[in-house]
């Protein structure tokens, strides 16, 4: 689809001029919490009045419905293959947010043929449920997917947590959307620190290392402290910010979520998800950099 068939479509089809924050969630390595810290800080928002909807984009493996117990009759495939439109495959979560799930594990679904991009883009921009977030939960590693979503995302957040290869993952990740898909604004979760202090120090390790090769700017937004009531909490199919109201994950997830509610949305012509449609078809070398300056 080129540029100008993106745009008729949206034209067409948006319902209001409502603006949407959207935020990719990346980690460059698999089980840093990407998906904790997704869904929690979905529902810490919902609590705090948003409609957020998520975008389970981690194709690989279905990941957001199964730590809910939620039972999805359909998912992204059935969007993908022009069966469903986005609207049909939304499921409700706790505090009422909308989660789009992911294929299941059975279908690898990693790389989206061009087809099936079209498709996805074209079901954005026809979507019509209302909502204020869009939180991306994208893949591990640095599949085309996962860096076009992060691409056309206004924050790209990266969970890293004290692992070697964690650190070494999220850079090979920032260096590559830095140099080929213009987004120089990340902004770091430290996920699973035993003090601030240690996510502090992951912070300047991860810092280190991209003010030295790289021309980006990382902020730390988060840091979320080891808990064993995530794992309980799942083990109830419940996230600890239901199940656990004080536990001290559910207090880093609330404090991120005020800042996110905090990030200024960018004034976008049109609005709704338009900046984000036009990024998703924007090819790599056409890009300005992030839009959240
Ligand atoms: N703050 C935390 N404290 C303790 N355990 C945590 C915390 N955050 C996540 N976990 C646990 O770490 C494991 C991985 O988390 P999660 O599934 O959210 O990671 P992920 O990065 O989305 O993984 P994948 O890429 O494999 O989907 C889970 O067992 C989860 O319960």
């Amino acid at each position: 689809m080129t540029q100008d068939q993106a745009s008729g479509l949206r034209m067409m089809n948006q319902p209001n001029n409502e603006k949407v924050k959207v935020i990719a969630v990346s980690g460059g390595k698999g089980g840093v919490g990407k998906t904790s810290v997704s869904i929690n800080t979905a529902v810490a928002l919902a609590e705090k009045g948003k409609r957020v909807l998520i975008l389970d984009a981690d194709l690989g493996l279905a990941n957001v419905d199964v730590m809910l117990g939620i039972r999805a009759e359909k998912n992204l495939s059935h969007v993908l293959s022009g069966e469903s439109e986005l609207d049909d495959v939304i499921v409700r979560g706790p505090k009422g947010i909308g989660i789009i799930p992911a294929t299941s594990g059975s279908q690898t679904m990693v790389e989206l043929t061009p087809a099936q991009h079209v498709g996805l883009i074209r079901a954005f921009s026809e979507m019509r449920t209302q909502f204020d977030v869009l939180i991306v939960d994208t893949a591990a590693g640095i599949s085309d997917m996962v860096l076009s979503f992060s691409r056309a995302s206004q924050d790209v957040l990266i969970v890293v947590c004290d692992e070697p290869t964690s650190i070494t993952d999220a850079y090979a990740l920032i260096k590559i959307l830095s140099r080929e898909h213009g987004v120089f604004r990340f902004k770091i979760v430290a996920n699973m620190v035993r003090s601030l202090r240690e996510g502090m120090e992951l912070f300047a390790k991860l810092s280190k290392v991209t003010d030295r090769f790289l021309d980006v700017a990382l902020e730390l937004v988060a840091t979320v402290p080891y808990d064993d009531n995530v794992r309980k909490s799942v083990r109830k199919q419940k996230l600890v910010v239901e199940a656990f109201p004080k536990s001290p994950s559910t207090i880093a997830y609330h404090s991120l979520a005020n800042k996110i509610i905090s990030w200024p949305v960018p004034e976008q012509p049109g609005g709704h998800l338009e900046f984000f449609i036009e990024r998703l078809v924007q090819r790599p070398d056409h890009h300005e950099g992030n839009v959240s300056e």
